[in-house]
């Protein structure tokens, strides 16, 4: 454990290594956390501008749709924008941040098997792209909504095709057995898809599937994609209408561990979904964890070392992922060198649970010690997205690096902000 090295997939783009410390976007980060403070999301903003480029050179004809759930914020927001980049939101606060942001309301799609009137409202009113119906209920209350402002509302139907991906039984969408879209196999789809056309205040621009989060197996998406166009052509032929639009959904997995398989870049998938979708039929896709996950380091400051317990300043509150899914993590001593004799310890948060890891087993150097700095990679997707103020803590901030500048694209929380809500 000498020196450190940064040579996995896990670590984002510009991430190196200067004397033992770990430097992002061209800043050390003992000098960001000295500004900063810690626990701190540090976003490598050039590897997320790549990333984006990389699905829009991949999908050159189709549409990119950022997954604003796995992290947003109106300067993402800002970049998607800039990008060409259009943008998921699956409720009235992602909408609200992707307003904020500047994001064309054309470019917006709106997802999500029970958004409220007042999400559909605000959302129609506002000339969002499209949104995309997961219920007969919603069928009716966007049709009333549009009819109501009156304008014909671009949707889509979200279709269950009947596909179980190798995934986290949590993250798995795509099956007969899911809570989201209307199914193929039972006909509901087919239903939703007249009753659609019937319907004169919406316009059928596409059809949507999603079969899940954190897939490797490209096989999968080619069997959603072989099903949807199947069901595309199906119910284009029995109405006798073209729907121009298959929007694929998002889920493409990311390594979180070194020496882990390697994730399917964007155009190996766009490889496998050309040799299926016609090229008359536009392709959309979701990205968001495969976007922003590997674009972020979590740096936490080690407050105390109890055997093979390393407690830091952080914990479940911001990142649930492994309390919640088991998720398995890395982590290194970001901020010095230590020729000290590898042992393995347990990263805890300083929550009030046992279940409070955030590294179920690590190999560190055995001098670590309180004041070090720790930096755990691949931590930009569902984490400050899916943070939470348990036990009062507040959430961390997160701080965009790119060439050698740092700004805070979310702020810290204060005392101040979590005592607003009390009356
Ligand atoms: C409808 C929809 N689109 C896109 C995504 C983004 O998925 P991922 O972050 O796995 O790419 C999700 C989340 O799984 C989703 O539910
Ligand atoms: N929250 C999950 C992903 C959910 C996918 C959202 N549609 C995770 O941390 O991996």
């Amino acid at each position: 454990m000498g020196s450190n090295t940064v040579t996995d997939q896990v670590w984002p783009r510009t991430a190196d290594w200067a004397g033992g410390e770990l430097r992002l976007g061209g800043l050390g980060v003992r000098e960001l956390a000295a500004e900063f403070a810690t626990p701190v999301y540090v976003l490598d903003e050039d590897d997320f501008r790549a990333r984006c480029a990389a699905w829009m050179g991949a999908f050159p004809d189709g549409d990119v749709h950022y997954g604003g759930k796995a992290f947003l914020a109106p300067a993402v927001v800002g970049w998607l924008r800039e990008l060409g980049l259009s943008l998921d939101v699956c409720s009235g606060g992602e909408l609200a941040v992707a307003r904020r942001g500047g994001m064309p309301a054309e470019r917006v799609v709106f997802h999500g098997n029970n958004k409220s009137v007042a999400e559909i409202r605000d959302a129609v009113r506002w000339g969002i792209g499209c949104i995309v119906l997961d219920s007969f209920q919603e069928l009716e209350r966007v049709a009333d909504i549009a009819r109501a402002f009156g304008v014909r509302q671009a949707v889509m139907i979200r279709v269950k095709p009947g596909v179980d991906a190798d995934t986290h039984a949590s993250w798995a969408t795509g099956g007969e057995n899911t809570k989201f879209g209307l199914s193929m196999a039972s006909g509901e789809a087919a239903e939703a898809v007249r009753r659609v056309l019937a319907e004169p205040a919406l316009d059928l621009v596409g059809l949507h599937s999603h079969i899940g989060s954190q897939i490797f197996d490209l096989d999968s998406f080619a069997t959603a994609a072989h099903r949807m166009v199947g069901f595309l052509r199906e119910v284009e032929k029995e109405n006798g209408v073209t729907i121009g639009k298959l929007d694929l959904g998002g889920g493409l997995g990311v390594p979180y561990l070194p020496g882990e398989k390697t994730a399917p870049t964007p155009a190996e998938l766009a490889e496998v979904l050309g040799a299926v979708v016609p090229p008359d039929m536009r392709i959309a896709l979701e990205p968001g964890r495969s976007v922003v996950g590997p674009t972020t380091v979590a740096v936490y400051e080690v407050g105390t070392v109890k055997g093979r317990f390393i407690s830091v300043d952080g914990g479940m509150s911001d990142n649930p992922r492994p309390a919640t899914y088991g998720a398995a993590y890395t982590a290194v001593v970001a901020s010095r060198a230590s020729d000290a004799a590898p042992e393995t310890f347990t990263i805890v948060g300083k929550h009030c649970e046992t279940g409070d890891i955030l590294v179920d087993g690590v190999d560190l150097p055995g001098d670590v010690r309180p004041g070090d700095l720790l930096a755990i990679p691949c931590s930009g997707a569902y984490q400050r997205s899916a943070a939470s103020n348990y036990n009062l803590l507040p959430r961390p901030p997160v701080v965009a690096v790119r060439d050698g500048a740092a700004r805070t694209i979310v702020r810290r929380e204060t005392e101040e902000d979590l005592l607003r809500l009390y009356v």
